[in-house]
């Protein structure tokens, strides 16, 4: 049986003052260029580097798989690390199997957590946060055991029909004051419930009016813009005068779009990007699920479900077919790394190796999220005009907007105001969302709680690796991603901007890809643990706001 762990780890005294991936240059080689030292931390490496040379533990007797890790916001600008793990237990472990071997797979998380404790230097402490048993039967169809979150499809599509689905949305709504300011009406038909089940996701065409989503992306635009002038040293209420401010969301700055990666260069399939080695940290459990292969590539051999035996990297990019051969990223293809600090009103940061995303992202709801009250407050005293803004030609129909280039001018001191409803009501929207999905939930799979973040690409040409947002589980498990929504506030957007939504259809659709664009208003839902996605290279600002349900 396996079962799979998240093991939070906190840096050390060594960990967090001296950063081991930094050279004598100061330049940490997993960070992106001029980061701030702890963006990625170096110290992650040397945690999941010395943790991976134990592939069995000795009490227990479990096979370990070290998939990977991400880093996390933790306090003061520094970061933990979530390591991900999957424990192989034989099947007679523990208690007799009659508890499924809940008591071994508790040991053999003890015993990984003794392993992180026994780094000293570098770990200050560390727990496990989620265990989750993986389905066995489920092993080789991820769409299969996520499918269990949800009752049956005829169940479900009867639950939307009656008005049990209404009654138990509305219940849960009222334990949710967001859920409740909802306007707008139910969202899931039972078209959308069948395409979730059948097919691991579904595109809401209009999940909120597209204005409203590009109402949204302004407000998100002037947190960005804000967090700049912030750093400049120009924080607090009024007006602010920006003589010697930076320019307007410089940090996340549209630049120019390099050369080599404009739409032409980038080869239609093969966009995994080479990393190096030992920069191995990875984003999402995503790396460690199996992939059905890019059409236009050549098989290629990916071990199954992150084998043990797979050395040395775990879940490291494969090597790719000569005519899919990796490209190392241009240094100029990704936004310039966001300052470090605490004082931006939505914490702006740049989560993860480039070659993995380019986005710049900010929770805004819920987990992580107890300063964005207070964030939004600030905004309207914040606003400059900003190139990065949407405009309210962008709303559908209207003009494109160009991409925004580099070295623009940063527009004359011009503040204004720019209203949190829009936003507010793409996250009601979000929390009503999310009601009904519990409407819909089997027993016990979906806990209710949820995570929402704003994301912002440069037109600067970059994307999202290929990936999962988690892996396939179909119990409570703890705090995994369970269900994803993403909604696109991009008004006006039109093929050449790219970005579109890359997502891989199931093997029983072909296992080909559907390109979604991302288009205001447009709400794409999907099952976090089974469909595959990328974004494509994006040429113009591009906005979201993505909600993670469990
Ligand atoms: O913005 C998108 O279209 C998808 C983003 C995504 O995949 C993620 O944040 O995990
Ligand atoms: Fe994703």
């Amino acid at each position: 049986m396996r079962w799979r762990l998240e093991l939070e780890v906190v840096p050390g005294d060594a960990g967090s003052e001296e950063e081991p991936g930094i050279d004598a240059a100061g330049t940490d080689p997993c960070a992106p260029p001029g980061a701030a030292a702890d963006a990625v931390p170096g110290w992650c490496t040397r945690v999941f580097t010395a943790m991976r040379s134990t592939s069995r533990l000795p009490r227990s007797g479990a096979a370990v798989e070290w998939c990977g890790w991400r880093a996390e916001p933790f306090m003061f600008g520094a970061h933990k690390m979530v390591v991900l793990i999957v424990l192989h237990l034989r099947a007679d472990d523990g208690d007799g199997g009659g508890m499924c071997g809940e008591a071994s797979a508790a040991d053999a998380a003890d015993e990984v957590t003794a392993l992180a404790g026994s780094l000293a230097e570098l770990v200050q402490g560390a727990h496990v946060t989620a265990r989750s048993r993986l389905a066995d039967d489920g092993a080789d169809d991820a769409l299969a055991t996520c499918r269990r979150l949800f009752v049956p499809v005829a169940e479900a599509e009867a639950r939307v029909d009656a008005r049990d689905l209404t009654a138990q949305a509305a219940a849960s709504a009222r334990r949710d004051p967001a859920a409740t300011a909802s306007r707008g009406g139910r969202i899931l038909t039972r078209a959308h419930v069948r395409s979730l089940l059948d097919d691991g996701f579904v595109i809401l065409e209009t999940f909120v009016p597209p204005a409203v989503a590009v109402g949204a992306a302004r407000l998100v635009a002037a947190s960005l813009s804000a967090d700049t002038v912030v750093q400049a040293g120009v924080a607090g209420g009024g007006p602010v005068a920006r003589a010697d401010a930076q320019p307007a969301g410089s940090d996340c700055a549209p630049q120019s779009e390099p050369a080599d990666c404009a739409p032409q260069s980038e080869p239609a399939d093969c966009a995994p990007q080479s990393e190096p080695a030992d920069c191995a940290p990875q984003s999402e459990p995503a790396d460690c699920a199996p992939q059905s292969e890019p059409a236009d590539c050549a098989p290629q051999s990916e071990p199954a479900d992150c084998a043990p035996q797979s050395e040395p990297a775990d879940c490291a990019p494969q090597s790719e077919p000569a005519d899919c051969a990796p490209q190392s990223e241009p240094a100029d293809c990704a936004p310039a790394p966001l300052p470090s600090g605490d004082t931006r009103p939505l914490r702006w940061r740049w989560p993860e190796p480039r070659t993995a995303r380019g986005d710049c992202v900010a929770w805004v709801d819920t987990r992580f999220a107890s300063h964005v009250p207070d964030a939004l407050a600030k905004l309207p005293a914040l606003q400059p005009t900003s190139p990065l803004a949407p405009t309210a030609s962008d709303v559908d129909g209207g003009p494109s907007s160009p991409p925004a280039r580099a070295g623009a001018a940063a527009p004359a001191a011009d503040f204004q105001t720019v209203p949190a409803a829009d936003f507010q009501t793409v996250l009601a929207r979000l929390a009503a969302l999310q009601a009904e999905l519990l409407a819909l939930a089997a027993d016990r799979a979906l806990v209710g709680e949820r995570e929402v973040q704003a994301a912002y690409y440069a037109p600067n040409g970059c994307g999202y690796r290929r990936h999962t947002d988690a892996l396939p589980t179909a119990d409570g498990g703890g705090a995994q991603r369970k269900v994803s929504a993403v909604v696109y506030c991009n008004g006006g957007w039109v093929e050449a901007h790219g970005g579109a939504l890359r997502v891989t259809l199931q093997d029983h659709r072909g296992g080909g890809t559907v390109d979604v664009p991302p288009r205001a208003g447009r709400c794409v839902l999907f099952l976090s643990g089974c469909v595959q996605h990328e974004v494509r290279p994006s040429f113009a600002p591009r906005y979201a706001l993505t909600a993670w349900y469990w």
